[in-house]
């Protein structure tokens, strides 16, 4: 084909114009867009970036509960050069934006792009109709039954730690040591997702310099914390296509890490799913996530609803990634609690050990885990305090209207219960400023105390999320996949733990952050790039 006429002279011309056609677009749609202007809000620090490096350089949640303080549920914050965006936590609009407009609201596109990389183009960066295909055929693996036939696969995981932990207390001064428990169940969360949802076994407790595990460990803090404002920048003025051409081919220190273990990740899961696949050709029935996926899919009959090998491959790295480092830092999260609140650790021990002497000898059955109210009370306490995925980016897909469960005050003075919105908008929601709301959690919101899951008074607010109306497996459409199976995972741990352990804090805890890095991670300051970092005095708990 002859591309010469692309080069002549003529055409070069015509540049200025179709910029100036290409600008006069831009500002159209931006300023004909209904506006959200006279909402208020923060002050941008700058009109190239908004309140972006705030929002996104923080450390996690602190701007969510800051412009909740000052501002309330819902909040104009502006991205870059000069954009409208809406922050919320508003329960009302929370509800009809996860659960009432449906996939009426789609994921921001330089988002989904920073999935696509860590995961590949799976349920966590899929929308819409193909969201809604890939949903389908990964539910069987995610009911009740299959995530309670778990618990035994998560027992053991458990007291291969607890025997990990008395081999190093066994050899430490008064049977104590300080532990950084957040790699502790990193580890131990990456061998129950294996045996769990792929039958396989990673060994990652046995051997921290297992390759596949130096990979993932502090894969999400070295990869996405801590942005440069230029990354905000390009991430949020660039196209996706400019974005992934920097992910092929960019050899900064991040994207060379995202790569290698992208790599590593794609090896393993193609292996993984022939054996999958010949187990089934040959009659051998498994009772693991996958198998039940390449089972459901090979006898799905409609070949259009069917996954394609790339998207079976992109599942099990979802599968991977989202469910291991979120159980592990929900987990880090709850251990720290517990270390900071001795009367709590000593109740939740006491009531571990009724349940272990009714067991005659017996381990704990997930019936058994469903029964310890206390647990309960500590574990959504702990989820609603500590939200391990802490916020959400959604854009409108079309025109729509917010409704407000508390109405507030225009810049014009003008008191307005809705909110209309322009296709497009882009919005921050908080699940971290939402699990603190006053109105549904008690004035004391901002408080951990896990008595508060016993006060029947307390005013709920809209029905949300499905874990105690919090949204920490955020909700709708999109709600965790895996949130039963992250409930009984992270109750074996808990038990194993909390009987054999006394947990305290150590004065590194002074250094804490939590890393804003999709997930939020604990770290310690000037340590960020080592990874998650939970350092907790762990000794040996007594027994009457
Ligand atoms: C306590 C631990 C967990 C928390 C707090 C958590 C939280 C969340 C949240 C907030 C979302 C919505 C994300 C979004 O739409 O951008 C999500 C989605 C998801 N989670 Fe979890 N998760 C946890 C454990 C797990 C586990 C153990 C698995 C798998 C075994 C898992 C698999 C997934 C998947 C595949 C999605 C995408 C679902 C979809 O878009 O349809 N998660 N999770």
């Amino acid at each position: 084909m002859d591309n010469s006429h692309l080069l002549n002279f003529g055409n070069v011309t015509k540049i200025p114009y179709l910029g100036f056609i290409a600008l006069a677009f831009f500002l159209y749609r931006r300023y004909t867009r209904i506006s959200v202007a006279h909402i208020p809000g923060p002050e941008p620090e700058s009109f190239l970036l908004g309140n972006l490096p705030e929002l996104f350089q923080s450390q996690a949640a602190v701007p969510d509960f800051k412009w909740q303080r000052q501002f309330g549920d819902i909040v104009r914050i502006k991205g870059a050069l000069g954009e409208d965006r809406l922050f919320v936590s508003d329960p009302k609009a929370m509800q009809y934006i996860f659960q009432t407009a449906g996939y009426g609201f789609l994921k921001w596109p330089e988002r989904t792009e920073i999935s696509r990389v860590l995961m590949g183009r799976g349920l966590l960066w899929a929308d819409d109709v193909i969201h809604k295909r890939q949903r389908k055929a990964m539910l069987p693996g995610f009911g009740a039954p299959e995530s309670k036939a778990f618990v035994p696969i998560f027992r053991k995981v458990a007291s291969d730690l607890t025997a990990h932990w008395n081999d190093l207390l066994a050899s430490s001064p008064e049977q104590s040591a300080e532990l950084n428990v957040a790699s502790w169940l990193s580890r131990a969360t990456m061998d129950s997702i294996g045996e769990a949802a792929f039958d396989y076994h990673f060994g990652a407790l046995e051997n921290k310099e297992n390759e596949f595990m130096k990979a993932y460990f502090g894969l999400m803090s070295d990869t996405l914390g801590q942005p440069s404002r230029q990354a905000i920048f390009m991430q949020t003025v660039m196209p996706v296509w400019y974005l992934q051409l920097m992910s092929k081919y960019s050899r900064s220190r991040r994207m060379v890490h995202a790569r290698h273990t992208a790599r590593l990740a794609n090896e393993v899961a193609q292996a993984l799913i022939d054996m999958k696949s010949d187990a089934l050709l040959h009659g051998r029935e498994n009772k693991d996530i996958m198998s039940l996926l390449v089972k459901a899919n090979a006898s799905e009959t409609d070949p259009a609803s069917r996954l394609t090998d790339e998207e079976t491959i992109a599942q099990m790295r979802t599968l991977l990634l989202a469910g291991h480092e979120t159980s592990a830092t929900t987990l880090t999260w709850v251990l720290l609690e517990l270390a900071r609140h001795p009367e709590v650790q000593s109740k939740l021990r006491e009531e571990i050990r009724a349940t272990e002497r009714s067991l005659n000898g017996k381990d704990f059955s997930a019936a058994n885990l469903d029964s310890m109210p206390y647990m309960a009370a500590v574990l959504k306490e702990s989820m609603r305090f500590h939200p391990a995925l802490y916020q959400n980016y959604r854009l409108a897909a079309r025109d729509d209207i917010l409704p407000l469960a508390k109405p507030i005050t225009t810049t014009n003075g003008e008191t307005i219960s809705k909110v209309p919105i322009g296709k497009g908008t882009k919005l921050v929601l908080s699940i971290a400023a939402y699990n603190r709301n006053k109105e549904v959690f008690g004035e004391d919101a901002d408080v951990y105390n896990p008595d508060r899951w016993f006060r029947t008074s307390e005013k709920k607010g809209p029905t949300l999320g499905v874990y105690g109306n919090l949204l920490t497996f955020a909700g709708g459409v999109r709600t965790c996949i895996g949130w039963r199976f992250a409930l009984y995972e992270v109750q074996s741990l808990l038990v194993e733990i909390i009987n054999n352990f006394e947990l305290g804090p150590t004065k590194d805890l002074g250094r804490l952050r939590r890393e804003a890095c999709l997930v939020m991670l604990p770290t310690l300051e000037g340590e960020e790039i080592k990874g998650e970092n939970l350092p907790l005095r762990v000794s040996i708990a007594v027994r009457d």
